[in-house]
């Protein structure tokens, strides 16, 4: 159950660049597990330096860090929703993400076309998001007969609350607005909206794709990142990402230095797609494999052993838990345990992010 994220945006703003950054950094890292299930989506490992620490300390035979997994998509164009461009036929492909990235040309080169209309980020933020808001008028009013129908003769609470809010999602986004930032002030539960697979209902996130010079304009980042609060905006540049994907651990955090740059922006990408979408990490160690495992904030013990197998959180008696800070200070479980930092948990216990567990179940 990997996280899951449709890239979209105009044409030539560098999405297929980014997105190939991302199936390739996953293609090398060996132990990452990478699949290309289509062409246009990739499985990317979530970076995580907390995995590598484990798996020393473990002696890990391998690393199995948490995934992403992206989809790409051809560009919309303005009119897509009424068949410009290649339409919107390939908005299908992410109906079923949990979130979408919009990428958005900040780079210079005037050797890539820009299309026509398109020049400032602003402007290409709308263009989109009215395509996904039309797209989205489009589903709803395709659905429109079925609700209908469904809700003449039953008194199932949750097809009538399916029913309610589709009338009133209508009304949210003939008024410009995404589901996402105002279903909340219409008094709509996006639950309730689920079955119909809206793309305005989902998280964004803003991936803005510079020039490598423009990556220290502190001015122009906070400049791009007030457009779309309270939406993550993401600041990278998608060919030096490409380049860092081809390159060896070493040569990328030299070619990070050599280009003032901190984190890799794919790493900031996934942890931003994590924050979106309210999941945290916890982890698992042994001699086999060390791994990393993705669950809602404020999930429980026996939940997070359900994400392991169903069998484990039916069955679960305990858990013991050190957070990683504690074990790395320990230098091992045995140490922690000395220290009196490995806890023994019951059901009732909220996970917290980094939390190495072990659970015993029957
Ligand atoms: N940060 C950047 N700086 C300079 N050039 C870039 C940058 N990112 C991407 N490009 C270039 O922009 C061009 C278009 O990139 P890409 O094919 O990834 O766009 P796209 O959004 O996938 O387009 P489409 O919608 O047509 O599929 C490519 O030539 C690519 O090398
Ligand atoms: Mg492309």
């Amino acid at each position: 159950m990997s996280l899951s994220i449709g890239i979209v945006g105009l044409p030539n703003v560098g999405k297929s660049t980014l997105f190939n950054a991302l199936t390739k950094a996953g293609a090398l890292a060996a132990n990452y597990p990478f699949a290309t299930i289509e062409p246009n989506v990739g499985v990317v490992g979530v970076p995580d330096p907390r995995l590598g620490a484990l798996g020393k300390l473990y002696s890990s035979a391998r690393l199995v860090p948490a995934s992403v997994r992206f989809t790409d998509i051809a560009g919309l164009v303005k009119g897509a929703s009424q068949g410009q461009g290649l339409g919107n036929q390939f908005l299908g492909h992410i109906r079923e993400t949990d979130a979408i990235c919009q990428v958005v040309r900040v780079f210079n080169d005037p050797d890539v076309t820009r299309v026509e209309g398109s020049a400032e980020p602003e402007g290409d933020i709308e263009t989109v998001v009215t395509e996904l808001i039309l797209a989205d008028l489009q589903t709803l009013e395709k659905a429109a007969p079925r609700l209908a129908k469904e809700t003449k003769f039953t008194k199932d609470p949750e097809k009538l609350e399916t029913a309610a809010a589709a009338q009133a999602a209508v009304a949210v986004l003939d008024s410009g607005k995404t589901l996402f930032a105002g279903a909340a002030g219409a008094g709509i539960s996006l639950s309730a909206l689920r079955e119909l697979h809206l793309l305005t209902a989902k998280p964004f996130l803003y991936v803005f794709n510079m020039d490598v010079g423009e990556l220290s304009d502190e001015g122009l980042k906070k400049q791009l990142e007030d457009l779309v609060a309270p939406a993550e905006a993401i600041f990278l540049d998608a060919k030096t990402e490409a380049d860092l994907a081809e390159l060896s651990d070493e040569e990328a955090a030299e070619l990070l230095a050599e280009a003032g740059l901190g984190e890799p922006g794919l790493s900031q990408l996934a942890k931003a797609g994590f924050r979106a979408l309210g999941l945290q990490t916890f982890l698992t160690a042994g001699p086999k494999e060390s791994r990393a495992w993705e669950i809602p904030i404020g999930a429980t013990a026996p939940e997070a052993a359900g994400v392991i197998h169903t069998d484990f959180q039916k069955g679960f008696i305990k858990a013991e838990i050190v957070s990683y800070d504690d074990l790395m200070s320990a230098g091992s479980v045995t140490a922690a345990r000395a220290a009196g930092k490995a806890r023994i948990e019951g059901k009732e216990y909220i996970m917290q992010d980094g939390d190495v567990v072990e659970f015993r179940h029957s």
